[in-house]
């Protein structure tokens, strides 16, 4: 049997939007319809967000071109689609009054360096959702961006969306967080492009840091996998260094009041609007992470290594699992990308969200999170002492070892470079 919806609690969103009534629109009986479509409806907030749009009356389209793992509500109709593929697009469109811009690619892992592809879903899928929309004259698009399209390795200690530009997008050191970017911006741009036959198209942005939540399937089992492997011995970065997360209840109730804030009801706040959306909490990595150390029965990681080692091994991991891609499929720890998010203090104000949308974000602990995902698994027994020294210096010498590799085979200059933001 399928898993329950994730998001399925009561307390998070009430309904979508009211169907906008824009005053220039030609035809009334669009008004009249509430019909919205989530690209990337297969994954784990497309899903959720689905998944309560539907309970509120709402009739929901998710399009997603892997099928979502949990079962379908009755009010969810699932389109199994690319959103590079402009005829599907323009088929599953009509009718509707609103899209959330959910799907992309590239967030974590592998997938990080899988070039091509994120460029052209992230920045190509974009570019047609939004020609579709004004085609299909679908009057509110909400994109769902990401705190990397400021943050770029440079310490940002509660930024908001006046002060806080856009990290240059030539010196962002992974394709996912410049093509997120790119997309966010063309989706800014977009606001207020006319519709045929009257009326505009208005569009808005959010931009989560990342999502944890019951049955999340990106970060938790990955970081857990490690720390099963002991993969995760060692600590870096900065102690105080810091990072907001979100509850997936909350990024779906930020994206509803999105929606909403497009509608002639609220002013069309939103349109135009960039916000960031988080728990309201900054939190340091491992602590952070600490319920999960102990209830996995692993003992939260004390050697402190110089972040500067962790972003060399990244980068030769990196380099070797492209390089022996054709051959095998090297499982990547960490990317250089990842390195900085952990070790740099990067922390967003939700004042604009909470002032114009009515943004509230309730309170959730990772613990809760844990302790549901630990009941689906069985907790290890801690290994001996002999055991952990032996695998402390294992990895000790892989680390010294992949360094001797690093500075041979990459040269020095363009590391240097990069680990100076660190
Ligand atoms: N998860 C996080 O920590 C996090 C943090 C910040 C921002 N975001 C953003 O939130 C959104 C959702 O993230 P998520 O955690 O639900 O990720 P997810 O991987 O669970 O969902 C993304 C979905 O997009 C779909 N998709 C990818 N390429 C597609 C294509 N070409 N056509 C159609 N569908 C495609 C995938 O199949 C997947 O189901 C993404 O836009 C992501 O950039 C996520």
């Amino acid at each position: 049997m399928k898993p329950n919806p994730p998001g399925s609690s009561p307390e998070a969103c009430k309904a979508a939007g009211q169907a906008p009534q824009q005053k220039t629109q030609a035809k009334p009986t669009k008004a009249a319809r509430q019909k919205v479509l989530v690209t990337g409806g297969g994954g784990y907030l497309g899903f959720s967000l689905g998944s309560h749009l539907a309970k509120s009356g709402t009739s929901v389209i998710l399009l997603d071109r892997r099928r979502p793992q949990w079962e379908l509500s009755p009010e969810t109709e699932f389109i199994q689609a690319d959103v590079r593929d402009e005829a599907a697009l323009y088929r599953a469109f009509e009718g509707v009054d609103c899209v959330f811009h959910v799907a992309s690619y590239g967030m974590s892992g592998a997938e990080k360096l899988q070039k091509e592809q994120i460029e052209s879903i992230n920045v190509g899928g974009t570019k047609l959702v939004i020609d579709v929309c004004v085609r299909r004259r679908v009057p509110r698009l909400i994109y769902t961006s990401t705190v990397n399209v400021a943050f770029g390795g440079k310490p940002i200690q509660q930024g908001d969306e006046d002060s806080v530009p856009y990290f240059p997008l030539d010196e962002h050191i992974d394709h996912y967080s410049r093509t997120k970017a790119i997309a966010d911006q063309l989706t800014l741009m977009a606001n207020g492009t006319p519709l045929p036959g009257g009326g505009i198209l208005r569009t808005c942005v959010l931009r989560p840091p990342g999502i944890y939540g019951p049955e999340e399937q990106r970060h938790l089992p990955r970081v857990a996998g490690h720390i099963k492997k002991r993969l995760f011995m060692f600590r870096f970065g900065d102690r105080k260094a810091q990072m907001n997360w979100v509850h997936v209840h909350n990024v779906v109730q930020a994206h509803v009041l999105a929606a909403k804030a497009l509608t002639v009801g609220k002013g069309y706040v939103a349109s135009g609007q960039a916000y960031y959306i988080n728990d309201g909490e900054s939190v340091n990595l491992f602590e952070w992470m600490a319920p999960l150390f102990e209830k996995l029965g692993y003992s939260q990681p004390r050697i402190q290594v110089p972040t500067s080692w962790v972003y060399l091994t990244a980068a030769v991991m990196e380099h070797l699992h492209l390089a022996l891609r054709p051959i095998c499929n090297l499982p990547l720890l960490l990317t250089r990308s990842e390195v900085c998010s952990v070790a740099v203090t990067h922390t967003f104000q939700i004042a604009k969200a909470r002032a114009q949308l009515g943004y509230a974000p309730d309170k959730f602990s990772l613990a809760d999170v844990v302790e549901r995902y630990v009941q689906s698994t069985s907790p290890r027994p801690r290994s001996s002492t002999a055991q952990t020294l032996l695998r402390l210096l294992l990895g000790l010498l892989l680390l010294l070892g992949l360094l001797a590799l690093a500075l041979h085979f990459l040269g020095l200059q363009p590391l240097q470079a990069a680990m100076k933001r660190l």
